[in-house]
Order: C-alpha cells, then sequence, then structure tokens
C-alpha cells in the first residue's frame, strides 16, 4: 500500500465547470488543489466550501513577494482553513521567514512550503534566467534554505524527490507535480515520472492535474492511477 496522498489539480476556468467531478469524488480519495485560474475566478468562498465538505485543500497561490505582503497573503490564505500554502523559495530568506511567522500563532495553522524550480522548467530555462547550475542544484540550495527558514517542505520534481530526504531529513514535505501516467501526455511539464515510480519514493504529496481532468472519464482515471500505485 502507497502513503503518498493524490491531489486533484483542478484547473478550471471556473466553479461551475470544476464542481461536476468534485461532486464525484470523497475526502478519502483524494486532496483538492486549487490554484491560481480557479481562485481568481472562483474566490475564497468556493475554497472555503471544498474545506467544509472535508477535502484537503492545497491552496497553490505560489506568493512571490516583498515580505509583508507575502506574510500577509499566507496569514489570508490559512484563514480560510486550508491544509497547505505556498510560497516561491526564491522569494529569498526574510520572506520566507516573514511567510512563516505570520501564520505561528494558528492553532490549525495549513503546511507552509515553497516552490523549489517549477517543474516545466529545463536547465536551459534556468540558463536563460541567469541561473548557472543544475535544475537539481537549485532545487537543493533552495529546499536547503527553506528548511533552514523553518518551512515545512517544498514542491519540486519527483526526479530530486530521494535527494531533498537525503539532504533535509524525514518529515520534509515533498509535494510533486509532474506526475504523468505512462502513455500520458507530458504537455508542458519537463521533469517528470509516472505515479508508481513516485510512491515508491515515498513522496508525500503527489499533485497530478490533466492526467485527470482531461481524461474521458476523471474519476476512472483517478482511480486507475491508485491501482497503479498498490499493483
Ligand atoms: O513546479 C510546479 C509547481 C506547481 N505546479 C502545478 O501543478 C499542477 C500540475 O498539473 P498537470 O496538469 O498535472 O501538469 C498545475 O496546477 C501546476 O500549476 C506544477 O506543475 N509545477
Amino acid at each position: 500500500m502507497s502513503n503518498s496522498l493524490i491531489f486533484v489539480a483542478l484547473d478550471y476556468a471556473d466553479a461551475e465547470s470544476a464542481w461536476p467531478l468534485i461532486d464525484q469524488l470523497s475526502p478519502q480519495q483524494c486532496g483538492l488543489k486549487v490554484g491560481k485560474e480557479l481562485f481568481t475566478s472562483a474566490g475564497p468562498d468556493f475554497v472555503k466550501a471544498l474545506v467544509k465538505r472535508g477535502f484537503k485543500v492545497f491552496l497553490d497561490l505560489k506568493f512571490h513577494d516583498i515580505p509583508n505582503t507575502a506574510g500577509k497573503a499566507v496569514r489570508a490564505a490559512a484563514e480560510l482553513g486550508v491544509w497547505m500554502v505556498n510560497v516561491h523559495a526564491s522569494g529569498g530568506r526574510r520572506m520566507l521567514e516573514a511567510a512563516r511567522d505570520a501564520i505561528a500563532d494558528m492553532p490549525n495553522k495549513p503546511h507552509l512550503i515553497a516552490v523549489t524550480v517549477l517543474t516545466s522548467m529545463t536547465e536551459d530555462d534556468l540558463q536563460e534566467i541567469g541561473i548557472t547550475v543544475s535544475p537539481q542544484q537549485q532545487v537543493l540550495r533552495l529546499a536547503q534554505l527553506t528548511k533552514s527558514a523553518g518551512l515545512d517542505g517544498v514542491v519540486c520534481s519527483a526526479q530530486e524527490a530521494q535527494m531533498i530526504a537525503q539532504q533535509c531529513g524525514d518529515g520534509f514535505i515533498r509535494v510533486t507535480p509532474g506526475i504523468r501516467p505512462v502513455g500520458a501526455e507530458q504537455g508542458d511539464q519537463r521533469r517528470v515520472m509516472t505515479p508508481p515510480e513516485a510512491a515508491a519514493l515515498g513522496i508525500e504529496v503527489l499533485v497530478i492535474g490533466r492526467p485527470i481532468t482531461q481524461a474521458s472519464d476523471p474519476v476512472a482515471a483517478l482511480n486507475a492511477i491508485h491501482e497503479s500505485l498498490t499493483a
């Protein structure tokens, strides 16, 4: 049996388009990830409705701003009752610490994690923005910064998950998008892995969007992924 949680990335244009799938899901099957597109159109009340239904919600807004603004945004996100919120690690130590401090007094505070290197990015993409190390090296640098700033974990690709466990220790949450079942379209993702391979690494959270949401039968696609983890 796999210990990896699957979060379905609800990358829909609006709440109306997202509800038909949500209505067929249960909190025992998966968590739900709400990103920039759906949050911008559906807003905080939609997120609260998912929380009220008992789902673990990952509010994936990837805040990246000056420390004061990022901290206040993280606090506002946490007050929606979500399970996990995130910022970009490249915002730097003071921003990460401001985000951490902004929710420190909350009794049921969400997990606070930081994005390292987007799973869509390659070494060439990093070069173009002036980062002259490999994605792996940059992920490690940002994961170590995130850990030392007192956050709970990182978003990385599954390809870096083992290295992060070795360097940052058990209990540091690894959240991995870029998960693609065999035969699924890669799309814009570049650093990818299949669900069984990722689960075998003990990755805590697998984020899966289009392979589920764009399948002709999304619930069957999710069930097939679950079955592939235990096969
Ligand atoms: O590095 C990152 C950080 C976040 N994401 C998000 O995860 C999902 C992936 O969706 P797929 O359809 O399975 O590609 C999407 O919401 C991204 O915004 C990421 O892919 N990589």
